[in-house]
């Protein structure tokens, strides 16, 4: 998209036009569909009263009804032509006479009336697609002509707006405005800015003036201008703040001599048409670019932006004053009067476009790939009736020039555009199949190593298993061994179970043979205290003390020995349980019967008797010793006495034990 305006002095005629416009025809044959033309701004069905209008003559007899209708719509919708769409702005007189009267049926309708000192006494009816009046604000013209100016850009066209009119008549006014005021211009960049579309579109305006036939770029330092060698002025760049001398109205300073140096050529491209070569083009991100390059006094404004393969141009031109033209004086202006006049007769002749460095520039902004709208500025004072007329005239032809807009759509940056698309979409896929990639090799490395942790922990189970087998193994055999030995045990209970009862019942009969000796030995003894006691009733005889002698000697080798062994065993269980020596202890034990006297105990020691008493199976044995040389010969062997009184007690408690 491409935005441009220029400054309207009135000795000097300016125009604007982007480097770059494309070729009529280059791109799709069929333009793009064009919304329906957005409703002229409402009026009420009475004609407006334009200012002094009480003073105007009287519009009386006029036949409104034969004010002819505009055409246009219709036609560019349909055959993918657009028309020159023509709006007129008739400015305030300030209570001056006026010499325009609207139809009253269709508001684009316009009648000149004729004025005293008029050429034609006829009265002349025009229509346009627009008429503004004196009522009209600035804000009015805006709502009727911008948001189709917006839509055309946006979409894709190429679009122009022209400001012509004799000087004074109010273009710079209609175009610019003032910092109150504001006109066409900066609203059209305002809103361009806000459109949703253009924020991922590149926007660049440049702003040159056409002067004496040399376009001149106002964006350059004039005094980088002037120095041949600046490279800046030939490369381009932003223009810098200016100083405090220089002019800082809308414009050009007046007094600024226009360096020829600083004039740009001309160039058509094979592809791309007609150019301004090395004209500035400013980068702007937001209307304050604008507009500071506007209250710097760069009034002329260009913007393009490109989005891939579609882009656009917006031309704002504001034209030098008519008058010029028919004057003969500027060659641009009457070079753009005979191109409209014949681009409206239409026809096979050639239009003269490369009469002018205006023309030449716009050449599709005027009869080619762009929509073009034509902005005439009038004065209805009578004094300028002329001019006014011409004016009107000039628009009339201007509707009937016939462009071919079409969408802007460069076939192989469209091409470059679609494949870098699918090498990003292609680029895109790529990496979500490598993340995806990454994402599964992941998960098979984490599978892997869950395998080879699984196959560690079954190797590992396995050996827990094979150690459990091995512990099982090993506690049967332990099992099995500990039986054998509970067995052994068990056996060996058994056998000494056995050699103990076998033992007890030796000893049960032994002790019934002792007891059975015993019984015997005390029926013995009993037989010879009773002999003795016989004895003792016939003759007083001393009593037989037991011979054990005898009794042993009755009894069988065996039971001898039997007893022998059984007396030495006996003897030493005495003696440890007494805690005595094993010395045999003797003890003595005073028979009463036997027991010495007085006068023996008092005897030497040979002579003395000795008694050695013992518990035998119950029994108490006593065994009186005697010396060799006082005792007789049964004395020589121990003899064993047991008195009655022990014998019986031993007895009694060895069968209560
Ligand atoms: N519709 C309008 N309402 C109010 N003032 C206007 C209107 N039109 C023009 N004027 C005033 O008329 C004066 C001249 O207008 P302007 O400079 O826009 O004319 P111009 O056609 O651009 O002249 P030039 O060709 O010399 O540049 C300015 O002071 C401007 O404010």
């Amino acid at each position: 998209m491409a935005a441009a305006s220029a400054k309207c002095n009135t000795d000097k005629p300016r125009s604007s036009t982007p480097g770059r416009t494309a070729s009529p025809g280059r791109g799709p044959s069929q333009s793009r569909r064009i919304p329906p033309r957005p409703p002229v701004k409402g009026r009420n069905s009475s004609p407006a009263r334009p200012r002094g209008a009480a003073e105007a003559p009287s519009a009386a007899g006029i036949d409104d009804s034969s004010i002819p209708l505009a055409e246009g719509d219709a036609l560019t919708a349909s055959a993918g032509v657009s028309r020159v769409t023509v709006a007129v702005r008739i400015r305030p007189t300030d209570g001056a006479k006026t010499l325009m009267r609207f139809g009253q049926r269709h508001e684009h309708a316009l009648r000149f009336l004729h004025v005293d000192g008029s050429k034609s006494d006829e009265a002349k009816n025009f229509a346009y697609d627009y008429v503004f009046d004196q009522s009209d604000s600035q804000d009015d013209i805006f709502q009727a002509l911008g948001p189709r100016v917006l839509e055309q850009v946006v979409s894709g066209h190429h679009a122009s707006v022209f400001a012509y009119g004799q000087t004074g008549s109010g273009k710079t006014y209609t175009m610019l405005g003032t910092a109150e005021e504001r006109g066409l211009i900066p609203r059209l960049c305002e809103a361009l800015f806000r459109q949703e579309l253009l924020k991922t579109w590149t926007i660049t305006m440049s702003f040159f003036e056409i002067y004496n036939e040399q376009v001149v770029d106002l964006l350059t330092l004039p005094e980088a201008a002037n120095d041949e060698s600046n490279e800046t002025s030939r490369k381009g760049g932003r223009r810098e703040e200016p100083k405090k001398e220089e002019w800082l109205g809308v414009g050009l300073d007046p007094k600024r001599k226009v360096p020829v140096l600083n004039a740009l050529r001309v160039r058509e491209h094979s592809k791309y048409g007609v150019y301004v070569e090395g004209l500035t083009k400013l980068p702007v991100n937001e209307p304050a670019d604008v507009e500071a390059a506007l209250t710097r006094g760069a009034s002329l404004s260009f913007a393009e932006g490109e989005s891939g393969d579609r882009f656009s141009m917006l031309n704002l031109i504001d034209l030098a004053g008519s008058e010029n033209e028919a004057k003969n004086i500027n060659k641009s202006l009457l070079g753009l009067g005979k191109c409209i006049t014949q681009l409206a007769q239409g026809g096979l002749s050639v239009v003269p476009y490369r009469e002018s460095v205006l023309t030449w520039i716009l050449k599709d902004a005027l009869g080619g790939n762009a929509h073009t709208l034509m902005l005439c500025a009038v004065d209805p004072s009578p004094e300028n009736a002329e001019q006014t007329l011409t004016t009107l005239r000039y628009a009339d032809q201007a509707k009937k020039i016939v462009t071919r807009p079409v969408e802007n759509i460069d076939t192989t940056k469209k091409m470059v555009r679609e494949l870098h698309e699918q090498v990003a979409a292609l680029r895109a896929e790529a990496e979500a199949a490598a993340t995806a990639q990454g994402l599964a090799k992941a998960k098979a490395e984490e599978a892997e190593a869950a395998a080879a942790a699984a196959t560690a922990a079954a190797a590992e189970a396995a050996a827990e298993r094979e150690a459990a087998l091995a512990a099982m193994e090993e506690a049967k055999k332990g099992e099995k061994q500990g039986r054998s030995e509970v067995e052994e045990l068990r056996r060996t209970f058994r056998q000494r179970e056995h050699e103990l009862k076998e033992r007890e019942k030796l000893l049960r009969h032994e002790a019934a043979m002792a007891a059975e000796a015993a019984k015997a030995a005390e029926e013995k003894a009993l037989a010879m205290k009773a002999s003795a006691s016989a004895l003792k009733r016939t003759e007083v005889t001393p009593p037989v003390p037991l011979d054990v002698s005898a009794a042993v000697a009755s009894m069988s080798r065996e039971d001898k020995l039997a007893l022998l062994n059984k007396l030495k065993a006996e003897r030493k269980a005495l003696h440890l349980e007494l805690g005595i020596d094993d010395t045999p202890k003797v003890e003595t034990k005073e028979d009463t019967s036997t027991a010495p006297s007085a006068q023996q105990r008092a005897a030497p020691l040979h002579s003395e008797r000795c008694k050695l008493a013992f518990k035998c199976f119950g029994f108490l044995f006593t065994i009186s010793m005697a010396s060799v040389e006082q005792d007789v010969a049964p004395a020589r062997a121990g003899t064993l006495s047991a008195t009655n009184a022990s014998s019986n007690a031993t007895t009694k408690q060895t069968a209560s034990t």
